[in-house]
């Protein structure tokens, strides 16, 4: 329902347009641009291609919902080894959103973009400490009216929350309280990792949102601050940070209900999320 997307296999099937409806760690703040706030999520984790909400991969929630008995019981043995974590991005237009997401989750810079309309969300699955986890990521619209319609699928039954700015771009730095403003707005819990994503790094002489300024902003809102650039392949790490410190922390998060669902041995019952340590280095 969006914009070019050079990369189809990366879609959830089921495509885009969805009719219905989960600070990481790592990362960290204070040291100066671009791969300063590299983590170390990379290193621990494989990227290959949940849910809380336990419905099968690639569907859409509005898809699941109306057979959602006898799908959450016929396929336990296969849903439950795939976690679903929700992860929306959100901002100004123009930011380079769709760019950051194509960069994650294709591993390259797109040659050509349109403004989003609606939402665009494409998958990946990747490896943490031994368990398969699929990043859904959705891909907002940033102009108003290509957004209204959707704003409470955005939000609905979200794991993460990615705020971007351009560097280059004050204006789109300022609209970052309008954004979080309009997240918690849509009733999105405060245990929901947020991050801010400074992008457009590349573009070094024209730079107008300092690094000082951006962190005590992120600082403020409790968050961690990526600088980045998702068309320089040097950066790319960086962005595959992004996304995979918020899946770190999902993971470290809802692993105790993970294994309450296990325990139902083909019933399933949603136990309260609890907070769980892990291993996970970032
Ligand atoms: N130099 C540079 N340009 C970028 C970068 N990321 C995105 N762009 C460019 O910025 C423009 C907007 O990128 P998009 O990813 O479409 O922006 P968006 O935030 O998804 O925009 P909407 O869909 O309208 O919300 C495009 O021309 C991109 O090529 C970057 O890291 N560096």
């Amino acid at each position: 329902m969006t914009k070019d997307s050079p990369e189809e296999e990366t879609r959830a099937p089921g495509g885009v347009g969805v009719g219905g409806g989960g600070g990481g760690g790592g990362g960290g703040v204070g040291a100066g641009r671009g791969a300063s706030r590299r983590n170390r999520a990379d290193d621990n984790v494989t990227i290959l291609t949940s849910s809380m909400d336990f419905y099968p991969a690639g569907r859409s929630r509005a898809s699941s919902s109306s057979d959602a008995a006898p799908s959450l019981t016929s396929s336990l043995d296969t849903s439950i080894q795939t976690r679903i974590f929700k992860i929306i991005v959100i901002g100004d237009s123009n930011v380079g959103k769709t760019c950051l997401t194509f960069r994650f989750t294709g591993g390259s810079f797109p040659d050509k973009t349109e403004a989003t309309i609606g939402v665009d969300f494409r998958e990946k699955a990747v490896e943490i400490e031994g368990e398969t986890i699929k990043v859904q990521v959705w891909d907002t619209a940033g102009q108003e009216r290509f957004r209204k319609s959707m704003v409470e699928h955005y939000y609905r039954n979200v794991h993460a929350v990615v705020f971007v700015y351009d560097v280059t771009k004050m204006a789109s730095f300022r609209n970052l309280q309008t954004w979080i403003e309009e997240c918690n707005g849509h009733r999105v819990s405060a245990s929901v990792p947020r991050v801010l994503v400074g992008n457009k790094c590349d573009l070094v002489d024209q730079i107008q949102v300092p690094s000082n300024m951006a962190l005590k902003f992120a600082d403020s809102h409790n968050m961690l601050l990526f600088e980045t650039s998702a068309k320089d392949p040097k950066e790319s790490q960086n962005v595959d940070s992004i996304f995979m410190s918020l899946a770190c922390r999902l993971k470290a998060q809802k692993s105790l209900l993970y294994r309450d669902v296990e325990r139902e041995d083909g019933r399933v019952r949603l136990t309260q999320e609890t907070e769980a340590k892990t291993n996970c280095p970032c």
